[in-house]
């Protein structure tokens, strides 16, 4: 894949698939760099993967093309802030925080014409298996769409929204969406192992099942509905399952938590999008 230097600042959880991902698919690990304020996190990390680290922020941006902002959403504006007086208008600015707007990140890194892309990936990215949505400002050029979009695609899908607002129902969908799967698949287990499953029996068909479903609808042109309709005797097992579903609002269910999560995802924006020197 395309090299560049690639800074990020924040090491925890998803820089960690993130960069898990990049390294398998090729990227080289001596181009990546790595801020955090915790020693004891990035010396996890580099007994992982040979990147360069560093406890100075501005440092490890030095000569980075493209930098990616790893940090909570409520440590973003001091970090933003903290980038501005060594900020080159080269350089181009991902960030990867539930909620926080590109305004806002331009605002708080001091350009106006800063090249800034919000990105939601998700945890699956450390095995190429990542879904990411992105969206760009106006000042961020051809071959830096193409950049950004390059480092996601190499964790997994990668895909543009038109409008910012839409990357709250991406936050809610595929960004938070990998901890519902497991949440279903440790629920599906805990069932399994009550009806009389050992536990590594329970385990291992749940997650084969999740795998096998997710993969089959992926490769198949028929939809989710016909496929799970493929399962459903008239009057077998299935049916009395999602009977159950159906009378508990499964569905009903779902909307409401994505819902919940998008609205959080609003909430963070406007709360910490507040200026604070
Ligand atoms: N965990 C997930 O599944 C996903 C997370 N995100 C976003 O990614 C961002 C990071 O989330 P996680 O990795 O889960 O959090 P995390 O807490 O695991 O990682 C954040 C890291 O930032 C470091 N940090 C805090 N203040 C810092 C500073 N001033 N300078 C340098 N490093 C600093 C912390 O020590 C920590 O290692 C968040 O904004 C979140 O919204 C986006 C998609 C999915
Ligand atoms: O829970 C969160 O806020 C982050 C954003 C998407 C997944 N994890």
């Amino acid at each position: 894949m395309k090299q560049c230097t690639l800074a990020f600042i924040g090491g925890g959880n998803m820089a960690r698939s993130l960069i898990g991902g990049l390294i398998t698919n090729g990227f080289a690990a001596d181009n990546i760099h790595v801020a955090d304020s915790s020693n004891e996190t990035l010396q996890t990390l580099t007994n992982l993967y040979p990147v360069r680290t560093f406890t100075d922020n501005t440092a490890a941006i030095a000569d980075a093309e493209v930098v990616i902002l790893a940090v909570k959403p409520q440590q973003l504006q001091a970090v933003t802030r903290q980038l501005s007086a060594n900020w080159s208008k080269d350089k181009l600015l991902i960030s990867i925080a539930a909620g926080i707007r590109l305004d806002d990140i331009s605002r708080w890194l001091g350009q106006e014409q800063a090249a800034i892309v919000r990105a939601m990936p998700n945890t699956p990215s450390l095995v190429q298996a990542g879904a990411t949505a992105l969206c760009a400002n106006d000042h961020v050029e051809t071959e830096q769409h193409e950049l950004a979009e390059s480092i996601l695609r190499a964790v997994g899908l990668a895909l543009w929204v038109k409008h910012e607002q839409q990357m709250d129902a991406v936050t809610a969908l595929s960004g938070s969406g990998p901890a519902y799967l497991f949440l279903v698949m440790e629920a599906m287990q805990t069932a399994g192992m009550e009806l009389g499953l050992p536990e590594e029996t329970a385990r291992l068909l749940a997650l084969e099942t999740a795998f096998g479903a997710s993969k089959m609808a992926l490769e198949s042109d028929e939809s989710a509905c016909v496929l799970r309709q493929r399962v459903t005797s008239p009057g077998g097992t299935t049916e009395r399952a999602l009977d159950e579903f159906e009378k508990g609002d499964l569905r009903g269910l779902f909307s409401k938590a994505l819902t919940a999560a998008a609205s959080r995802a609003d909430e963070l924006a406007t709360q910490l999008g507040q200026d604070h020197e």
